[in-house]
């Protein structure tokens, strides 16, 4: 039986990964937003809401959990992250396999995800997709964010597989520092391409 071809999208923080996965679902290719999914099983009524409460007691209320107050506790403390990952990263895990079934009958999706190298994810995909843009773009766009600080960028950067090995270790690498429809033809061109080598 054939199955969708399976692309994992990612990059660092900034470098474009949701405007370029919206590019995908405008083309037609289903995408699969790991952060959509966790957002909405830590917003109001979320899944994850009691567990991470009982985990974090204070990081939730009415609106779910409370991003910047938990942010300010997992975000420099590894052990902390990391018992808010084995709450997290099982559920997303879940959510992305319902979506395959879900989307069994397309001849290719998108998994757009944050840490897809650092969590191993890439071993799961077929290609590997990677934003990009000049470091001094992606400065300027992730300090231009509501409650971020140099201090803050500085911390998640030293988290994540850094651009250049990232960009190595990419099957394709998308330019996002070019303007929007320059991208956007670079999406359109490259789904014909992974379209033309399913057909070959
Ligand atoms: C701690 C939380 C609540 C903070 O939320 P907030 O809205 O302030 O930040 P946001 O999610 O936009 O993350 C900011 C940047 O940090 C990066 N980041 C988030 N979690 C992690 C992590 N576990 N390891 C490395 N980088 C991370 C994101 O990719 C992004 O570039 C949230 O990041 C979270 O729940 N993280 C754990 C789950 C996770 O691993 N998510 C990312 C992949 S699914
Ligand atoms: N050519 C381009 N391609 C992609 N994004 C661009 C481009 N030019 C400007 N931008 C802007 O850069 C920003 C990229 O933010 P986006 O939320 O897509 O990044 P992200 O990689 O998903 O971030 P994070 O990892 O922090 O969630 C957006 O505001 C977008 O409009």
């Amino acid at each position: 039986m054939t199955r969708p071809l399976l692309i994992g999208l990612t990059g660092s923080i900034g470098m474009g990964k949701s405007t370029v996965a919206d590019m995908f679902e405008r083309a037609g290719v289903p995408v699969f937003d790991a952060d959509k999914e966790v957002r909405a099983m830590q917003g109001p009524g979320g899944e994850l809401v009691p567990a991470i409460e009982a985990e974090f007691p204070g990081s939730t209320g009415d609106e779910g959990v409370l991003r910047d107050a938990l942010g300010q506790q997992v975000f420099g403390d590894p052990e902390a992250l990391g018992r808010l990952e084995a709450i997290v990263h099982p559920a997303v895990a879940k959510r992305r396999g319902a979506f395959l079934i879900e989307h069994a009958g397309q001849d290719m999706v998108v998994f757009d995800i944050p840490l897809l190298f650092e969590k191993g994810g890439h071993e799961a995909v077929d290609v590997v997709v990677v934003v990009s843009a000049p470091a001094q773009t992606q400065r300027e766009r992730v300090l231009a964010r509501p409650g971020m600080t140099p201090d803050k960028f500085a911390h998640i950067l030293t988290l994540q597989v850094p651009d250049a090995e990232k960009r190595e270790r990419a099957d394709y690498v998308i330019d996002t520092g070019t303007p929007l429809a320059e991208t956007e033809a670079s999406v359109r061109t490259l789904i014909d391409h992974l379209r033309d080598q399913g057909r070959s």
